[in-house]
Formats: C-alpha cells, sequence, structure tokens
C-alpha cells in the first residue's frame, strides 16, 4: 500500500481563508478588527521562520498584527508587565507568548499571567480545565489542527482506537483529550511504555509527537492507519552539502508511507495546520470578547 498524503498546507489555506472571510465580516458588520499580539523574548534561529510565517498570515488574513520583539536578558517582571498592558489593551484579543523562554523567566507564570479570555494557544489552566471538563475555552492549535485533519480525512473517529505518542501539556495531553470527545479509545504512550510497537500496531490514529527525529517506524503501523506526524525536527543531511540541514517529523516517514492508509508529511502537515489553528483562535476570542456569535457573525 502507498499512503495518500494529508496536504496541511493546502488544508491551512482553506481554514486561513475561511477566517479572511469571517474578519471581514467582523469589519464590515460590526467595526471589529481582530487584534494577535505575538512576543518574542531573544533569538532563536530556529523560530524565525514560524515567526516571519505567523506574522505575514495574520496580516493576510485581515487582522491586526502587534509584534513584539524582546531581548534575551528581558527579566521575568518586564515580560509580566508586557503581558498586563496586552491583557488591558482593547485592541489585542489574542496574545501569544512564544515559547521557550530563557531560563531566567518562569514559563508556567507567564502563562498563567494571560488574560485566559486572550490565551489564543490555549495553555492557560482554565482553557486546559475547560478542555478536560467538556467546556467551551480556547484550544491548543496544534492538536487542534490535528482534529482537523483527522475529520476532514476520515469523517467520524467514533470507535475507531487511537494513539498519541507523546504526554506534553501543549500536544500529547489536549490531543488525547480532544480525540476522546470525538469517541475514540485513546491511549497515551510515552517513553517509559513497554511496548510502544504494540500500542502503536494496534491504533487506526497515530498522533506522533515526542521530538525525536523518525523514532516511529514503519513497521510499527497497522496497514491502512492514519498516521499524523506533529515532530518538525532539523538533522544533519551532508547529502544535500557540507553542513546542510533538513526536516523530519517523528515518523520514519518513507518507511511509513509504505504502510499507512494516510500520512502527513513534514514539512507541510501539522506545521501550516497550527498557524491557521492560530488564526482561527484569535476570530474566536475576538467573538467572545465582544460577545458575538461565531457561526453568524
Ligand atoms: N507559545 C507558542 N505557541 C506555539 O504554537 C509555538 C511556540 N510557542 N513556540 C515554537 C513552536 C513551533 N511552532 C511551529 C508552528 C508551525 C510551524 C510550521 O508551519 N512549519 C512549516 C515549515 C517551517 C520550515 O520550513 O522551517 C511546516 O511544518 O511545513 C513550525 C513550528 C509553534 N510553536
Amino acid at each position: 500500500m502507498t499512503a495518500s498524503i494529508i496536504d496541511g498546507k493546502a488544508f491551512a489555506e482553506k481554514v486561513r481563508a475561511g477566517v479572511a472571510a469571517d474578519v471581514s465580516a467582523l469589519k464590515a458588520k460590526h467595526g471589529v478588527t481582530p487584534g494577535l499580539a505575538v512576543v518574542i523574548v531573544g533569538e532563536d534561529p530556529a523560530s524565525q521562520v514560524y515567526v516571519k510565517n505567523k506574522v505575514k498570515q495574520t496580516a493576510d488574513t485581515g487582522m491586526n498584527s502587534f509584534h513584539f520583539e524582546l531581548p534575551a536578558d528581558t527579566s521575568e517582571a518586564d515580560l509580566l508587565a508586557r503581558v498586563e498592558a496586552l491583557n488591558a489593551d482593547p485592541a489585542v484579543n489574542g496574545i501569544l507568548v512564544q515559547l521557550p523562554l530563557p531560563k531566567q523567566i518562569d514559563e508556567a507564570k507567564v502563562i498563567a499571567a494571560i488574560d485566559p479570555a486572550k490565551d489564543v494557544d490555549g495553555f492557560h489552566v482554565v482553557n486546559s480545565g475547560l478542555l478536560a471538563t467538556g467546556g467551551r475555552g480556547l484550544v491548543p492549535c496544534t492538536p487542534l489542527g490535528c482534529l482537523l485533519m483527522l475529520q476532514d480525512a476520515l469523517g467520524d473517529l467514533s470507535g475507531l482506537k487511537a494513539v498519541v505518542v507523546g504526554r506534553s501539556n501543549i500536544v500529547g495531553k489536549p490531543m488525547a483529550q480532544l480525540l476522546l470527545d470525538a469517541n475514540c479509545t485513546v491511549t497515551i504512550a510515552h517513553s517509559r511504555t513497554k511496548d510502544l510497537p504494540g500500542e502503536v500496531k494496534a491504533a487506526d490514529i497515530v498522533v506522533a509527537a515526542v521530538g525525536r527525529p523518525e523514532m516511529i517506524k514503519g513497521d510499527w503501523i497497522k496497514p491502512g492507519a492514519t498516521v499524523i506526524d506533529v515532530g518538525i525536527n532539523r538533522i544533519a543531511a551532508p547529502e544535500k552539502g557540507e553542513g546542510k540541514t533538513r526536516l523530519v517529523g517523528d515518523v520514519a516517514y518513507d518507511e511509513a508511507a509504505t504502510v499507512a492508509g494516510r500520512i502527513t508529511p513534514v514539512p507541510g502537515g501539522v506545521g501550516p495546520m497550527t498557524i491557521a489553528c492560530l488564526l482561527r483562535n484569535t476570530v474566536t476570542a475576538t467573538c467572545r470578547q465582544h460577545r458575538l456569535d461565531p457561526k453568524a457573525i
């Protein structure tokens, strides 16, 4: 079998078109322009592409984009003050503080300081708590993007066996919650799981979010399964020339693609959907802050 490719880039374009339509309706009918603030502390070269794409796409959908680059030695107090100012600014509907933060800053404190209504990353405990208890908060962008791709590819997910490999607060745990809400039977596997290949082999849906290049092998995959690869790992690519690198996922793609029914590529899979869902969450947050029904803007 050769897996069909789930084109995250094309799907993200569709999501963004929907966001752009909502933004223009919000402007025309309600005089509201959604605003997204992105705060970056220090210069992490790996995140530069991500940031550039994010800022450009925010503007392309017609939203206001506020961009703050703070020096790497910014104090925790200064960052918290910046977050407070954004919380209080009515032109800012969504706030994203790029992670990881430099070591002098406590990430948990910063996330806790963000107004949950503006927490478009969905990382605040109020939002993770709402997700865990079936409420309507803001849902983390990467798992939301994965769910949208799965539902687009498979339709109703009820009764399917899903394995989520990885248990981070940002991807693994919220992903498992979303799949559970979609009526999957969910296993969360991790570095201490006894028989990881066996757990993966039992699953109709595999979501790989471990952050280890090509760790999940082709012969672990159940024939016909749907594979969502969250990993974005930069590895050396001497075949491209000295000092060159390339991006790979957490799944050994070439092997897995001969076994799986459907698979997301890296790049061009989950990554673009993450950004599209960030924009979608910003519209959702804007609507709620203005007491508007997102389905009837
Ligand atoms: N508060 C916070 N929220 C985040 O969502 C967050 C963060 N911090 N810190 C950094 C990570 C990383 N991340 C990416 C999203 C999209 C791509 C993406 O679109 N990647 C392209 C390729 C990019 C390339 O070519 O290098 C793709 O997969 O096709 C990458 C990385 C969000 N993050």
